[in-house]
């Protein structure tokens, strides 16, 4: 275990207060443990060094101009993190918490989630410290704007291929292509996400939210046992949550809980998904304006949370899923939902578990999902949007979903079975971590040190 003291007293020294980055690394290093362990070459070729080091850490600055003639003033990151298996691809985050480690955290996931998915892409993840929240379409516009103006040197569809994360949608994705066509004069798959109009992939919106209830229900059918008839606990209503709700209804569960940064909805009788699909893609409103259609749902606002956690995940469920963002699920929440009987977590969000709470589900051996095997539909379905603009074609919403299936299948297999050749069956972290380091280490070492 004197590498990983070693590796994160390292990156404290290097990488000052990126206490974030730390929590990613760590867990990732502390599943490698036994292929280490048993592995000169590992050792002799420093790939845990160079894995923790971004190839390349672009920041920037993000002048940008309000409604009233206000100038201010972002942080812009990229950090292209490892290219091993294929170039950058990994989403960007306008949030006013984003700082390095936020971002390095995110790509270092990337990585290993990209590598999961078997398909060519490498990691990389970016984004700003803006603030989207009250400002007007012109004011995003000329942010995305501004934001592309440095990054668009730095991007393509063979180097570095962004696409949305909290706050980037298909508006800030439409005007970033636009800005980024207008620098380079060139229309290319640079980006993900996009307009079904111009060079998007159907279900690739749906993927992130789709894939990590396919996910949930594959863990479910290890044990004989499915969605169907479960109640689920779901955080967020974003992209990832929303869509999340609508395939627990296809599959015949019942999301009865989702949230927003003011507050937590609950309605016993199931989340009428297409009215918060109204509130927060149309007119994105608070949830709390739900309770004007249905007054019978209950909404807690976010000082009454509970001090130790999330008001989410203290209604009684079967299965809870995590949609929101990082940590938001705290030991004491993970306590919660096994004393309530939930025999589920899965996780829509990136690393939205604390080290704590995940230590937690893994010693009560309920069906853990984390996020980097979880929510890799989203990216792997990215993928499948570079290969249709490649190829100049455009695939049906059906073609799409069925190989967006079959991918979190051979998710599942793969960390299920590597967590079972490591003696530690059902362990699905160690799992999809060893599965996904090999194969970026591997190729690491067949590349050379560079
Ligand atoms: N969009 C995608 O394809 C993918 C997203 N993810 C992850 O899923 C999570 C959600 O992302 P999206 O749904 O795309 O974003 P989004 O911007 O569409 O929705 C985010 C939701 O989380 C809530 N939220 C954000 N920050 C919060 C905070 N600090 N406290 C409380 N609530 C907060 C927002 O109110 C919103 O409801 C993130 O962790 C993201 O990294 C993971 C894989 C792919
Ligand atoms: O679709 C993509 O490229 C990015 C998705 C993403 O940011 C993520 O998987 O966290």
């Amino acid at each position: 275990m004197n590498y990983i003291h070693d590796t994160i007293a390292h990156l404290k020294q290097t990488s000052p207060a990126q206490c974030e980055f730390y929590q990613a690394v760590e867990e990732v290093l502390e599943s490698l443990e036994p292929i280490l362990e048993n592995s000169a070459d590992y050792q002799k070729n420093a790939i845990i060094q160079r894995l923790v080091e971004p190839e390349r850490q672009i920041m920037f600055r993000v002048p940008w101009v309000d409604d009233d003639g206000n100038i201010h003033v972002n942080k812009g990151y990229r950090i292209e993190f490892n290219s091993s298996l294929g170039p950058y691809k990994g989403g960007l985050r306008f949030h006013p918490s984003v700082n390095a480690s936020i971002i390095k955290f995110l790509g270092f996931e990337q990585i290993f989630k990209n590598a999961l998915t078997g398909l060519p892409i490498g990691g990389g993840k970016g984004g700003a410290n803006f603030d989207p929240k009250g400002r007007s379409d012109s004011e995003i516009m000329r942010f995305c704007q501004s934001f592309i103006n440095e990054l668009y040197r730095h991007i393509g569809p063979t180097t570095d291929v962004p696409a949305g994360d909290i706050g980037v949608g298909a508006r800030e994705i439409g005007y970033m292509f636009g800005q980024y066509k207008r620098l380079t004069g060139r229309y290319d798959g640079a980006f993900t996400g996009k307009s079904l109009l111009w060079g998007g992939s159907l279900a690739r919106k749906e993927a992130t939210g789709y894939g990590a209830v396919y996910f949930a229900n594959y863990m479910l059918q290890d044990n004989d046992d499915s969605l169907k008839g479960k109640r689920c606990l779901v955080s967020g209503a974003g992209n990832v949550a929303i869509y999340a709700m609508e395939k627990l209804y296809q599959l015949e569960a019942t999301p009865i809980t989702c949230s927003d940064s003011s507050g937590t909805l609950y309605h016993e009788s199931g989340i009428d998904v297409a009215l918060v699909k109204k509130l927060k893609e149309g007119a994105r409103e608070s949830l709390a304006v739900y309770l004007e259609t249905h007054s019978d749902a209950k909404y807690i606002a976010c000082a009454d949370y509970p001090s130790d956690g999330h008001a989410v995940w203290r209604f009684v469920a079967d299965a809870a899923f995590p949609c929101a963002t990082q940590n938001e699920l705290t030991e004491a929440d993970a306590r919660t939902l096994i004393s309530n009987g939930c025999i589920l977590v899965c996780e829509g969000a990136n690393m939205p578990s604390t080290k704590e709470a995940v230590d937690v589900l893994l010693a009560a051996k309920i069906a853990y999902g984390p996020g980097k095997a979880a929510n890799a539909g989203g990216v792997a379905t990215s993928q499948l949007e570079m290969a249709q603009n490649a190829s100049m074609q455009m695939w049906t919403f059906e073609e799409v979903d069925t190989k967006l299936q079959q991918i979190m299948k051979n998710i599942f297999d793969t960390a299920s079975n590597t967590a079972a050749e490591f003696d530690q069956p059902g362990n699905l972290v160690l799992g999809a971590n060893i599965a996904a380091f090999r194969r970026v280490a591997d190729a690491m070492i067949e590349q050379g040190v560079v």
